[in-house]
């Protein structure tokens, strides 16, 4: 049972929702949708309420498990658990489907895609709009073509880089286990809950244990992963029992009652740092007076009608130097298209993109949320970008 005393839980409008086999798995057999319920009910009144939830699922390996043991037994190498993952994709899908009356999504994301620059602006671009068409996205690691050097590992710290990915501001991790414990509770009863961690140091991390469970994969060690993780882009995260209905329940009236792990600064001075001081690409975007006055004012995206030209080389994803027309620095930013791309597009309306180029990766040359203007301190406590 649950001691820890209610807290409030940092305002957030889009997060990532991260619910293990275990819960899904409650009954030790294949998926119940036991708890998943209270879990899907709580995306829908956020939903209800203008906010936004994209849900990292485990629970494919246990549901393709308890399938298989019908016919045989599973062996329990990689490529068994493997098979099994993709035996249980559809009925874990099937699950949330049955719980959510919006339609629901089903995205197979791996390291590999996430490290390629240019695959992980596709899965980021799906992802928005996925979410602005009002779809509840249900994501896994595409155990498939996972093998180890390519392998997230697990969900936990899957779910930290997509919070990352979608901007999110809060990771939210239900388990079957109410909070983080000076150590396992499974093995140690002494053991006592955590409500707060205001940083990751080594005694706390030193606290996690591996999973208690056959259905789990990394127990609190990957849940303090994820949460360095997330804190590391300015994300808190709040780890609580998906177990207990009113804990649930509670998170829609702004409750935690769980373990809250602070973020060191803000999603958006993360952010902001990272875009100012990260090495640029050789190569750099040359824009009128118009696009500069807007872009020194903050919060603007930049669009190709207001690009004079691109010069050097580099490519979609890149990281590159906004300049005038006298080369001074304006901003920086992650541009959505390449040097070459750029250069054809400059000057040009966003509707012609799709005409100039014979694709489109967006209306935008570089996306207000991947921008950082050079003549605007990063200040905290900015608003949250949409
Ligand atoms: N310090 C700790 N505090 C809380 N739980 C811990 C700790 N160390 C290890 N654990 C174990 O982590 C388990 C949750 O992780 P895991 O089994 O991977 O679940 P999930 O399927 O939700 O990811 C708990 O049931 C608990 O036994
Ligand atoms: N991709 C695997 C999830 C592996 C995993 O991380 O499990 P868990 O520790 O329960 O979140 C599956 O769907 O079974």
């Amino acid at each position: 049972m649950n001691t820890l005393p209610g807290q409030a839980l940092p305002r957030w409008r889009r997060a990532v929702l991260k619910v293990g086999s275990n819960l899904l798995a409650a009954d030790g057999g294949g998926l119940t949708p036991r708890h998943a319920e209270a879990l899907a009910a709580f995306i829908a009144a956020s939903h209800a309420e203008g906010r936004e939830v994209v849900l990292v699922s485990s629970g494919a390996v246990a549901a393709g498990r308890a399938l298989l043991r019908q016919h045989a037994s599973d062996g329990g190498g990689l490529a068994a658990r493997q098979a099994l993952a993709a035996l249980g994709q559809a009925p874990m899908i099937a699950l949330w489907q049955s719980l959510s009356a919006r339609p629901v999504a089903q995205v197979l994301l791996t390291h590999d895609d996430l490290r390629n620059r240019r695959r992980y602006l596709n899965a980021r671009a799906t992802l928005r709009e996925l979410l602005q068409l009002g779809v509840l996205p249900v994501i896994n690691e595409n155990d498939t073509v996972s093998v180890d050097e390519l392998k997230l590992g697990d969900n936990d710290n899957l779910a930290a880089i997509v919070a990352a990915l979608v901007d999110a501001d809060l990771l939210l991790i239900a388990s079957d286990v109410d909070a983080l414990y000076s150590a396992d509770p499974r093995r140690d009863p002494a053991a006592v809950p955590i409500a707060q961690v205001a940083a990751l140091t080594p005694e706390i991390v030193a606290m996690a244990g591996d999973s208690g469970s056959a259905a789990g994969t990394g127990g609190m060690r990957t849940k303090l992963q994820a949460a360095a993780k997330a804190a590391a882009a300015g994300i808190p995260t709040a780890l609580f029992s998906g177990r207990e209905a009113a804990t649930v329940q509670a998170l829609q009236h702004g409750q935690l009652r769980g373990t809250l792990i602070a973020a060191g600064s803000t999603r958006l001075q993360a952010r902001k740092y990272w875009l100012r001081h990260a090495p640029a690409a050789p190569g750099r975007i040359r824009i009128d007076a118009g696009a500069a006055k807007a872009l020194a004012g903050g919060r603007v995206s930049l669009l190709p009608g207001g690009v004079l030209g691109a010069d050097g080389e580099f490519h979609r994803g890149d990281l590159v130097e906004i300049v005038d027309a006298d080369g001074a620095a304006v901003a920086r930013g992650l541009s959505q298209y390449g040097a070459a791309e750029v250069r054809r597009l400059a000057g040009r309306h966003s509707r012609e993109i799709d005409g100039t180029l014979g694709y489109s990766y967006g209306d935008e040359v570089v996306h207000r949320d991947d921008l950082v203007s050079m003549n605007r301190p990063v200040a905290s406590g900015q608003e949250i970008s949409t």
